[in-house]
């Protein structure tokens, strides 16, 4: 059912992919190689360190409301309201298809709801004229599964290019030192600067993604999976610098992750999505919202199994049940 107000489908009303200059499809597809060397890079810093104070009337950075997304009549999330405080660490999990990724996508306008507003910082980002939502969009950092680093340029420049497309009065010599800063933020040495995507390792890219997205400061990242792919030494870094970033800077942060180690590891907050079609109409489509120590007891059965690895339910509805 779609809303009058918006009379497209959701994909229609908005690009399904990043319209912001951080974003370039990529074509390296191969995350299957490791820099192991980069986990002395990565302080380990704890999430209890980093909790940022939150005043008691904090208005939240982000607010849902009656969210829902409809594609071809077939309802994907709705009913959703929910609040994301400032500097607080989200990560968002639930089995394939059950939304994860098109929820992310409304947070940051990539995807226009058929139903409901989000709000960032008070702003409802589908009621704004497209000059302005470009304008937030600059605030939003984007880190996505596969890096999406541009493969014809190199990592200096995919670092700088967000700078140089927003920033016209930004020197070049400010241009450096900041691409600098942030490859040193994220574990990496001057000498990759003059490298290609190509030849670097996947682990690596995710770096350069995440310090590309650093780069314009933004009070919002989202990370697409930022571990798939890796194995879990790089993944354990990854998340290393998810939290350190956090220390670094006053961010609010998204994750969608299917890395259990991930969520527990980096948030401070756990939101698990079940796919609408098996819920009742007057189901929470959020199963869990909550610290990730609580996931292990949660009332709902479906939470335990989903963070046990557990088939559960699913093997029934394959008649495997004796399995
Ligand atoms: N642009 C689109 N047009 C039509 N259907 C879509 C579109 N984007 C997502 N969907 C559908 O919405 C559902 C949820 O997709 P989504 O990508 O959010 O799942 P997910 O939970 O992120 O899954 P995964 O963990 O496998 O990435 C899927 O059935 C998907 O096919």
């Amino acid at each position: 059912m779609q809303d009058p107000n918006h009379p497209h489908s959701p994909a229609e009303s908005m690009p399904d992919e990043p319209a912001t200059t951080a974003s370039s499809p990529s074509e390296n597809a191969d995350e299957s190689l490791s820099d192991r060397t980069a986990s002395n890079d990565s302080p380990a810093v704890t999430k209890d360190e980093e909790t940022l104070p939150q005043p008691a009337n904090a208005k939240p950075l982000i607010e849902v409301i009656d969210l829902e997304v409809t594609f071809s009549e077939t309802p994907i999330l709705s009913g959703i309201n929910r609040t994301i405080q400032r500097g607080q660490t989200v990560a968002i999990i639930g089995e394939s298809g059950c939304g994860k990724t098109v929820f992310m996508k409304t947070l940051v306008a990539l995807l226009q709801p058929t139903r409901g507003q989000v709000k960032f910082d008070g702003q409802d980002l589908n009621q704004l004229p497209p000059k302005e939502l470009a304008q937030i969009r600059r605030r939003f950092g984007f880190v996505f599964q596969h890096a999406a680093l541009f493969d014809s340029m190199n990592i200096f420049d995919n670092v700088a290019f967000p700078i140089r497309q927003n920033e016209a009065n930004t020197t070049e010599s400010e241009v450096s030192d900041r691409v600098q800063q942030h490859l040193h933020e994220v574990g990496l040495t001057d000498d990759i600067a003059s490298k290609f995507p190509a030849e670097i390792s996947g682990g690596m890219q995710k770096r350069v993604g995440l310090a590309r997205a650093l780069v314009l400061k933004p009070e919002l990242i989202v990370y697409d999976e930022p571990t798939t792919g890796l194995d879990p030494i790089m993944s354990d870094v990854i998340n290393e610098l998810i939290l350190h970033t956090r220390r670094l800077y006053p961010v609010t942060s998204v994750v969608v992750t299917h890395d259990m180690h991930t969520a527990r590891k980096v948030a401070d907050r756990v939101m698990m999505f079940y796919p609408r079609r098996m819920l009742q109409a007057d189901e929470s489509q959020i199963l869990f919202d909550g610290p990730p120590s609580q996931l292990e007891h949660a009332d709902d059965r479906r939470v335990r199994q989903f963070v046990r690895g557990e088939a559960g339910d699913r093997l029934r509805e394959l008649n495997m049940a004796s399995a």
